[in-house]
């Protein structure tokens, strides 16, 4: 079993885990009340005993029936009760039960993975911490907080959960993170009362702990003493939090005399995709500043043919969403049952997806979902979905000129950040098939999305909504063989939703005729 959080078609499936689990339980509590009520029983026909019986005398006793029943209880069934097994059978039973689904169930990779996801849409959506801990998704704005999503059901989290994402991002060093996730863990913590609860991973102190530390980090000393004075308020023989109490407290009259490093504001944590990364959020939140149909002329919307026969008698909805580079929506590419026959033909194949890395492939953070490369012979539909695209952009896509269609589902928060489908190195895996580079891309959407994961094309300045059954065509090299750099693009990360897409990539060779070399290299 791979991991969990990087395909939603995962983690819909660890929903049946649960109901095991919780049938499992079921049954250990009713065992248990079996057990308990059996205790009580016997408790209250003794007690009952000494009240009528006996009474606080010790006549009843020539009774010979009584003293033989005192006896026989002393001698035996005390016993009996006292060492009787059935709590540990049923406890054993609990834990055989969950035993079985162990290797089915998430690992702390997929909880960190999961608590990544979150505070990348935190990110990327500008998602307000508070909210997300209420279960909505809602942006800081002028005034009221704005919904981005509205949840059918909103499901808040509990501190502990709060705890949690925030520890991850501690021990990340990431106390950008931290601080917020943290802050909300503290109170709710201190809203439930601070109980201890046995599911629970961490407690008040914990998250008071990792907090004050965390704004240590930050820079922000007085706010670290007075969370250290609550957590030595609460646990007075710690002698760890003293001492960090007794250090904030020197730090602060010393830097009396130093320049006030609070306030600074916290820094998110710098990625290699920095350069872009302002872009890449914006064209996420919106769609971006591409001139819209009327305010130019040269992008429109037609019922397009491409002068084929078959094409005629169905055109196909053609949007064309942007000129440099040339990036087309095919609207209506497949049919729903299309769609998911293609999900179906592709599950037991999903593996983590790769991304090149000079000769070989590797999985990265930047990259979160799973795939899977489905044969012409996975289905006559291949065949078909081939003519079809084979029709539409004019091109050669029988193998080995186009690739295998790559079928991808993304996680939680899944995404693809910012990059070239073309090789941009001569070592790069493409180069494989020895047809050339990827001239085109053929990116068929086989889902929608309730929120989020729109594909953006960050130096062309437009991001295009998830449309499910439609098809986006764009060029990635220049008519010269060079590529096109402004083809930089990535998919959003999803918000909401269980997003799928299926890439048809077409090499150079094989298109000789088809798509021409050009003089003007910007062609
Ligand atoms: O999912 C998307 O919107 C983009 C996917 C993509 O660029 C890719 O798979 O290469
Ligand atoms: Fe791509």
């Amino acid at each position: 079993a791979g991991e969990i959080y990087t395909s939603l078609l995962n983690v819909k499936e660890a929903i049946a885990i649960e109901r095991t689990l919780i049938d499992t339980l079921g049954t250990y509590i009713d065992h248990e009340l079996e057990r308990l009520e059996d205790l009580k029983r016997f408790h209250s026909r003794v007690s009952d005993l000494h009240i009528a019986v006996y009474n606080g005398s010790t006549t009843a006793m020539a009774n010979p029936l009584i003293a033989f029943t005192l006896i026989k209880r002393l001698q035996s069934e005390w016993a009996n009760l006292v060492y009787c097994n059935e709590a540990s059978e049923n406890t054993q039973a609990l834990r055989s039960g969950f035993k079985a689904l162990e290797a089915s169930l998430p690992k702390m990779e997929d909880l960190q993975g999961a608590a990544k996801a979150l505070m990348r849409l935190q990110d990327v959506y500008a998602l307000q911490v508070g909210s997300l801990t209420r279960g909505r998704f809602q942006r800081a704005a002028r005034g009221d907080p704005v919904d981005i999503y509205r949840p059918a059901v909103s499901v808040p989290l509990s501190g502990d959960d709060c705890f949690l994402v925030g520890k991850v991002a501690y021990e990340l060093g990431d106390f950008y993170h931290s601080v917020p996730w943290l802050e909300e863990s503290v109170r709710l913590f201190r809203g439930s009362g601070g109980a201890w609860r046995p599911e629970n991973q961490g407690t008040l102190e914990d998250a008071l702990d990792h907090l004050a530390f965390s704004h240590f980090k930050e820079g922000n000393v007085s706010y670290a003493l007075s969370l250290s004075q609550e957590l030595l308020h609460r646990d007075p023989m710690n002698g760890r939090v003293l001492q960090n109490v007794e250090k904030y407290e020197t730090l602060l009259v010393q830097s009396t005399s130093l320049p006030v490093s609070q306030g600074v504001g916290m820094r998110r944590p710098n990625s290699t995709a920095l350069r872009t990364r302002n872009t890449y959020e914006r064209l996420c939140r919106t769609r971006g500043s591409q001139p819209k149909h009327y305010e130019n002329q040269r992008l429109f919307c037609d019922y397009f043919t491409n002068g084929d026969p078959v094409l005629l008698l169905q055109p196909i909805r053609r949007e064309v969403q942007s000129l440099q580079p040339y990036v087309v929506l095919y609207h209506n590419f497949l049919t729903d049952k299309e769609a998911e026959d293609i999900k179906t033909l592709s599950q037991q194949g999903l593996r983590r997806s790769v991304v090149a890395s000079g000769e070989k492939q590797e999985t990265a953070d930047y990259r979160i979902s799973k795939s899977a490369w489905l044969k012409d012979s996975a289905s006559l539909l291949m065949g078909q979905m081939d003519g079809r695209i084979a029709r539409l952009t004019g091109l050669n896509v029988r193998t080995p000129y186009g690739e295998y269609l790559q079928v991808v589902n993304y996680g939680i928060g899944g995404h693809y950040e910012p990059h070239f489908d073309h090789a941009t190195s001569a070592s790069s895996p493409v180069f494989k098939l020895k047809t050339g580079n990827r001239v085109a891309t053929f990116m068929i959407y086989l889902s929608s999305v309730e929120a989020g994961g729109s594909t953006a094309f960050i130096y062309a300045n437009f991001s295009v909504p998830v449309v499910k059954n439609a098809a986006l065509f764009w060029w990635n090299l220049h008519r010269n063989g060079r590529g096109d750099e402004d083809t930089l693009h990535a998919g959003c990360p999803v918000l909401v939703g269980d997003k799928w897409v299926a890439n048809k990539w077409i090499h150079e060779h094989g298109q000789e005729f088809r798509r021409r070399c050009a003089l003007d290299p910007e062609e």
